[in-house]
């Protein structure tokens, strides 16, 4: 289905709701520039770490399209694991894995409570932007003891650029890219007011500091197209 939610006047902020979930694979693919080799690059870079049975986590995995995609190009079974705590969001999960005759274990739990031990890769794109920022430095510290010895984090986030200038045309560039996608510019300014505060975005160096500070060995960046980024960080 086509995306239209902010075609009307906005009345609440940005939520993983049934009028987002409903619409949210037509909306990832017009909204993030290289969305599809963003996922691309997280499971090839994933697969290369990877043997038979190793569990795998998608940390906000919405409907699940990482995990489906990564158990269609894995030359063998793997344990997948989604987690997610909107429902809509699982709903079209569920019905997705089903559809496509792929076992993956999805789970409607708070990322903070939730429980991803022993895992050889995780994955969290586009979600550690929604967890407030003192919550966010915590929750890359669990994934990082979640993670075995060896253990790959991959992740995407929208970013930011740290000089001003730069900034202010990182996001003419990128609302260009909308308005290329088909959105309006009325619907590209109600987005971004429903968004403020929700989707808190740090630039690529403090996206890497986290990673560090938590305990990583190694971060870099595996793509970036202006405000968007994939990152891949080694537990040794
Ligand atoms: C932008 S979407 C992720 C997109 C998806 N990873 C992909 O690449 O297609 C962010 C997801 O994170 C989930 N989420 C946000 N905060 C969460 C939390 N605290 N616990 C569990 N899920 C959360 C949302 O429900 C949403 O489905
Ligand atoms: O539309 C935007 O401004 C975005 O930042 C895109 C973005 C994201 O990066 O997560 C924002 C919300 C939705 O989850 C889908 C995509």
């Amino acid at each position: 289905m086509t995306d239209k939610v902010f075609e009307k006047t906005i009345t609440k902020q940005f939520e993983f709701d049934e009028d987002v979930a409903s619409v949210f694979d037509d909306m990832l693919s017009r909204s993030i520039p290289f969305y599809k080799e963003m996922q691309r690059l997280t499971i090839n870079f994933g697969l290369k770490f990877l043997k038979e049975s190793d569990k795998v986590y998608d940390l906000g995995c919405s409907t699940a399209s990482t995990l489906i995609e990564l158990s269609k190009h894995s030359p063998f079974p793997l344990e997948l694991i989604g987690i997610d705590n909107s429902e809509a969001m699982l709903q079209r999960a569920r019905k997705k894995c089903k559809a496509f005759g792929v076992e993956v274990k999805l789970l409607n739990e708070d990322l903070h409570k939730a429980n991803y031990d022993d895992a050889k890769l995780i994955i969290s794109n586009y979600t550690l932007q929604f967890i407030r920022p003192l919550q966010r430095e915590k929750l890359v510290k669990k994934i990082y003891n979640s993670l075995q010895k060896d253990g790959i984090f991959i992740f995407c986030e929208k970013v930011i650029s740290s000089d001003k200038v730069l900034g202010k045309q990182y996001i003419d560039e990128y609302y260009e890219f909308k308005k290329r996608q088909g959105y309006s510019e009325f619907e590209i300014s109600q987005k971004r007011e429903a968004l403020e505060n929700v989707l808190i975005p740090y630039t690529e160096e403090e996206n890497k500091n986290m990673i560090l500070d938590a305990g990583f060995s190694h971060c870099e960046t595996l793509f970036k197209w202006v405000n968007f980024a994939t990152f891949i960080a080694i537990k040794k």
